[in-house]
């Protein structure tokens, strides 16, 4: 590395090290010395000190800050620029008077454009810990030292975005951090340095002027805020907004869509809307704001292409000022400003499980659970290209919060947004954001409506396949209907012998599969299969009833031989009462689908009772007369003949 010094500086070796800038630590330091990674790392680093020291990578002497690092784009090859990734930035304020006063130290040290480090000071009254300072390393897009000006920022972080807007893309910035970290400054700025929102508009006026083909266009401007789990119109002031789910994403219904025609107009609305945006004094910042608010700006303007083929591009920028986290004390009251407080931290803990959520590649990301996520739910995993500046503070008094903005901050940079692409093959489903406070009722409502129809329509597709059914079985029985036999020898002729067959043999399942096949031939098919697979089981049920039916006469032969033995008696077995009496040649009449029984029913009925009631076998096996025993045989037999003749 220290031959890299002495080297002549050409823009590849520029290149060279901004890569390797670029790497995790670990992997850095892998690459510049094969031993232990963490050994020398001051060392490392010097070098690279050295270079930022060039004249092309510094920006011009600053008396007043010494050391002063500005955040730079490093010009990294193509393939390693962000493409669909959450772009990440942080950015230091000064430090107040207030924190200078109360002895505060800094605890966050840029060392160079990508590079931060939180300085963690120990209690000095700790008795173990008494030496010990932990720094932290995190790695960015950009970090921006506490003298970058408000240009800067917006060129390096929002310009881009703006471009794509341009070109007809959605874009999104938004700041986060803990209160009096510098959001609303970044975002809004003051009257002499105006911040992110008024440079990007002015930058899309200057640039759509120019681009226009006929010199029209139109940008139209809303802004909102969400206060208390509220929406409200900003520039309009009046009953809260419902937010629902379009083809564009989530939109605030009846919010007010403001033309406007130059930048000094977009200033008198926003100046308009701050003024009615809810802010109170915290601990940490005199002028806190109370609400997230989210700038939306939509232009419209029409292009030449190379074929000079007229383009109209449409494209949506939203910038976005949270409401800053704030720590909640054990003394502190229930007030309105505590319950502020807790609305707050709940949406802003809302948008860290959507981030944890989708970093995670987790299907489900809970965007439902609060109206700042819902709003941001397009440009967190949406098709959105995405901007989030963090803001910190540097003093130590703050360190914890500044932790905690930087360990999201970083995480954040794992969100990738979708491409159009990927948002086209995804094709998802849209459902309407619920608005009401009982959200979650609401929303089984909707899906037990949504049930109860798909039901019913299940129920009609249902009655449509029964008379399918039916007119395949018509069409198929010509002039007799078919026979069971018949079904089992011929099958279908679209039935391969080695297509997989259906396991269950309800009438409607193979139906049910296959509900688009109805119309065509392929549907009788598999209809006449189902019903091959039924007969074949209720033949098997025949079957198995009659083996029970022999089985249970052997038995009873058995049980009268035995009894005779020990009797003496001479006994006549229910085998030879069968052979006997004139019902053997009538089962198989039964058979014949033909048969009509001669006897009228109660007469058949007095038949069997006297036949069995009379064998000398029953009054002799139980010593009274049981016919019921007797009755259950052939009754049974009945009716699995009945059953099969129903097939045969
Ligand atoms: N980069 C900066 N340069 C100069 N002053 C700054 C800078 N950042 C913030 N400040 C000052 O710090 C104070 C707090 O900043 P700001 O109101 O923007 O914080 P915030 O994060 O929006 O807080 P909250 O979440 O409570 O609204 C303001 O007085 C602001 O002027």
């Amino acid at each position: 590395m220290d031959s890299l010094i002495d080297q002549p500086k050409t823009p590849q070796l520029y290149e060279q090290i901004a890569r390797n800038v670029s790497m995790p630590v670990s992997t850095r330091s892998h690459t510049m010395n094969n031993s232990n990674p963490h050994q020398g790392l001051k060392k490392k680093l010097k070098p690279l000190t050295l270079l930022y020291k060039q004249k092309n990578l510094l920006p011009p002497k600053n008396p007043s800050s010494k050391n002063r690092v500005v955040a730079r784009k490093l010009s990294l090859p193509e393939t390693e620029k962000t493409g669909n990734r959450v772009t990440v930035f942080v950015r230091v304020r000064p430090i107040s008077k207030k924190e200078k006063e109360a002895d505060s130290r800094c605890c966050v040290t840029i060392v160079n454009p990508r590079d931060v480090y939180l300085t963690e000071f120990v209690n000095p009254n700790g008795y173990l810990r008494l030496k010990r300072i932990r720094r932290r390393h995190f790695t960015f897009d950009a970090c921006f030292p506490d003298s970058a000006t408000q240009q800067e920022v917006y060129s390096t972080t929002t310009s881009e975005l703006v471009e794509g807007v341009l070109q007809g893309r959605n874009g999104t910035v938004f700041c986060y951090g803990a209160t009096g970290a510098g959001k609303t400054y970044t975002m809004l700025g003051t009257v002499e340095s105006p911040g992110v929102m008024v440079l990007a508009i002015n930058d899309l006026f200057g640039k759509i002027k120019t681009r226009s083909c006929d010199g029209n266009y139109a940008v139209h401007l809303s802004y909102l805020e969400v206060y208390n789990e509220t929406v409200r119109d900003l520039i309009s002031p009046g009953r809260p907004l419902v937010l629902r789910e379009d083809k564009q994403g989530i939109v605030a219904a009846g919010l007010t869509q403001y033309r406007v025609y130059s930048t000094d107009e977009v200033m008198i609305l926003l100046q308009q809307g701050n003024h009615n945006r809810t802010t109170e004094p915290t601990r940490a910042n005199e002028t806190s704001s109370r609400s997230h608010a989210v700038l939306q700006v939509v232009v419209e303007y029409q292009v030449r292409d190379a074929a000079m083929n007229i383009i109209k591009n449409v494209g949506k920028l939203s910038l976005v000022d949270l409401a800053g986290s704030e720590r909640a004390l054990a003394t502190d009251q229930i007030t309105l400003r505590s319950l502020e407080g807790a609305n707050i931290n709940r949406s802003l803990l809302a948008l860290s499980s959507c981030i944890n959520a989708l970093v995670d590649g987790k299907k489900h990301i809970p965007y439902r659970n609060s109206k700042l996520t819902q709003l941001l739910k397009d440009s967190l995993g949406g098709t959105c290209s995405t901007v989030m500046i963090a803001n910190i503070s540097p003093s130590s008094l703050s360190s914890g919060e500044t932790q905690n903005t930087l360990h999201w901050a970083d995480r954040a940079k794992e969100i990738r947004t979708k491409t159009w692409m990927q948002a086209n093959d995804a094709n998802e489903d849209l459902f309407p954001v619920i608005e009401t406070g009982t959200d979650q009722a609401t929303l089984v409502l909707e899906l037990q409506k949504e049930n109860r129809e798909m039901r019913m329509q299940l129920a009609r597709q249902q009655q449509k396949l029964l008379s399918l059914e039916a007119q395949s079985l018509a069409g198929y029985s010509c002039s007799t209907p078919p026979s069971a036999t018949s079904l089992l020898s011929t099958p279908p002729t679209s039935f391969q012998p080695n297509e997989k067959r259906w396991t269950r043999n309800s009438l409607f399942t193979a139906i049910y599969l296959t509900p688009e096949t109805k119309y065509n031939g392929k549907k009788i098919a598999i209809t006449v299969r189902t019903l091959y697979e039924n007969v074949r089981s209720l033949e098997s049920e025949i079957e198995r009833m009659r083996k029970d039916r022999s089985l249970l006469i052997k038995q009873k032969d058995d049980a009268i031989c035995k009894f005779s033995e020990k009797s003496g008696k001479k006994a006549t077995t229910a085998e030879t009462i069968l052979t006997r009496s004139s019902i053997r040649p009538t089962h198989e009449k039964w058979k014949s689908p033909s048969f009509r029984s001669p006897l009228p029913k109660a007469k058949k009925r007095s038949f069997w009772d006297t036949t069995a009631a009379n064998s000398p076998s029953v009054t002799a096996l139980n010593g009274r007369k049981t016919r019921s025993h007797v009755m259950s045989e052939p009754t049974l037999l009945q009716s699995a003949c009945r059953k099969g003749n129903t097939w045969k």
